[in-house]
């Protein structure tokens, strides 16, 4: 990024994911437990993608975890990623991965120093762009900067016997968090002069700068989302940002048969009314570009309107299309396989069974397919109260995309 008032130059992040999660009580580390069938690190990683202009982004593991986060590298496809070794605490995973900088490999190579340098704990997935650039701009111009929110409990002090020391007044103070920026200089000079009490029992990076480099810090007030992981309730939150974000919109596609623009129509009116709604025809996406581009990014929730009842052609398509593009790879898709009916609903079932098995193989490349029966042949009135029944059991699905009900046929 060009050097300019207002930009911060060089930058590379450090994410310190080099702890066990103890309080967390899973055997497996936090930061590589799944959050909708995805490692936790690997959400903060692709947020941190998002931002082109940082140019390394340096990743502190355990050793016991090399291996494990170089194939989550690999199967995520995250790029511009250095894997350093973690140290015993946090303060000392985040000095080892300032190192990289300023001490050459073994093979004689060091990464480029950045100007700046964003340190964020990598189980702390929802950070987005404009922030990341925030406090990057701020650490250039002011040496330090970092995320700061609203304090929701109260800080007391306890005596040593167990009783109320003394209280902060809360409005007065505020909770630390990440992302948190440095000019590379000022927080690595810090490190280098840390006693070993910091480097073990310190949890602050922006008290590092003023006590070893006399920095103070810019202080910014953070968005909500900047949480850390730390307990399991905090997975289940986490899983439950990501389902919202992920839920936000849907794509119908649908062929030119009169029946199915009626339904996909109807679907359309109804459904705009809770999703960001684009309506296709399907011989528009014959290829993920298009698809990608109706959003300008990734969709990923479809409605796919079948001409007869037991005809998958249009959801057979979208599934091979997803596919082959390894399209499930980020996150869940979810597709409603919607099927018309005007014959009785029994009938319509028995042709529809085959979906079982079409769900059954998209399964395999995380594409969720659901199927929904609607019988058309009704007068208006009845006919609108189907599509309200089947937006609501569209939003349901879409909002909680349960593996279990993966080739169930619904009927609106
Ligand atoms: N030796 C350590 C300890 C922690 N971290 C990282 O620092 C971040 C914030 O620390 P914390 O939430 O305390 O993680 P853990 O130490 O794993 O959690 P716990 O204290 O519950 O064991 C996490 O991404 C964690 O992986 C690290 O890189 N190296
Ligand atoms: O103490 P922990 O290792 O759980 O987390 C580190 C936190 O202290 C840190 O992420 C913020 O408070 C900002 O410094």
């Amino acid at each position: 990024m060009e050097d300019a008032a207002g930009e911060p130059g060089r930058c590379a992040a450090v994410l310190p994911a080099g702890g066990c999660g103890e309080r967390l009580g899973s055997s497996t580390p936090k930061q590589f437990c799944t959050v909708l069938g995805r490692p936790l690190i690997s959400h903060t990683l692709e947020a941190f993608e998002r931002a082109s202009w940082i140019k390394d982004i340096i990743v502190v593991v355990a050793l016991e975890s090399l291996d494990l986060m170089k194939a989550i590298i690999h199967k995520y496809g995250h790029k511009r990623v250095t894997l350093v070794k973690g140290g015993e605490t946090r303060h000392r995973s985040i000095l080892n991965g300032l190192k990289v900088f300023s001490e050459n490999r073994s093979d004689g190579t060091a990464n480029e120093k950045p100007e700046v340098v964003i340190i964020h704990d990598a189980v702390r997935p929802f950070v987005d762009e404009e922030f990341l650039l925030q406090v990057a701009i701020s650490a250039k111009q002011h040496g330090a900067a970092g995320a700061i929110r609203p304090l929701v409990s109260t800080v007391i002090a306890s005596s040593s016997d167990g009783f109320l020391d003394y209280s902060l007044e809360r409005a007065k103070h505020r909770a630390s968090e990440m992302p948190q920026a440095f000019q590379y200089d000022v927080i690595y000079r810090s490190y280098l002069q840390c006693t070993d009490y910091d480097l073990d029992f310190g949890t602050e990076c922006l008290h590092l700068a003023l006590q070893y480099s006399n920095v103070k810090a810019k202080l910014l007030e953070g968005p909500p989302d900047l949480w850390k992981v730390t307990y399991k309730r905090d997975l289940y939150a986490a899983e439950s940002v990501i389902k919202e974000s992920i839920s936000q919109q849907l794509c119908i596609i649908t062929n030119v048969n009169k029946d199915a623009i009626e339904v996909g129509f109807l679907l359309h009116e109804s459904l705009k009314l809770h999703f960001k709604v684009k309506a296709v025809s399907s011989s528009m996406c014959k290829t993920i570009h298009h698809l990608q581009n109706i959003f300008h990014g990734q969709c990923c929730n479809f409605i796919c309107i079948n001409v007869k009842d037991s005809d998958f052609e249009e959801t057979q398509n979208l599934v091979d299309l997803l596919q082959t593009t390894n399209a499930g790879i980020s996150y869940p898709l979810v597709i409603l396989s919607v099927h018309s009916t005007s014959e009785d609903y029994s009938s319509g079932i028995n042709k529809l069974i085959g979906i079982r098995k079409l769900a059954k193989e998209a399964y395999k490349s995380n594409i969720l397919v659901y199927g929904l029966l609607i019988n058309i042949d009704q007068d208006k009135v009845q006919l609108q109260q189907a599509v309200c029944e089947g937006t609501a059991i569209i939003t349901a699905l879409i909002k909680d995309r349960n593996p279990a009900l993966v080739g169930q046929i619904m009927v609106a």
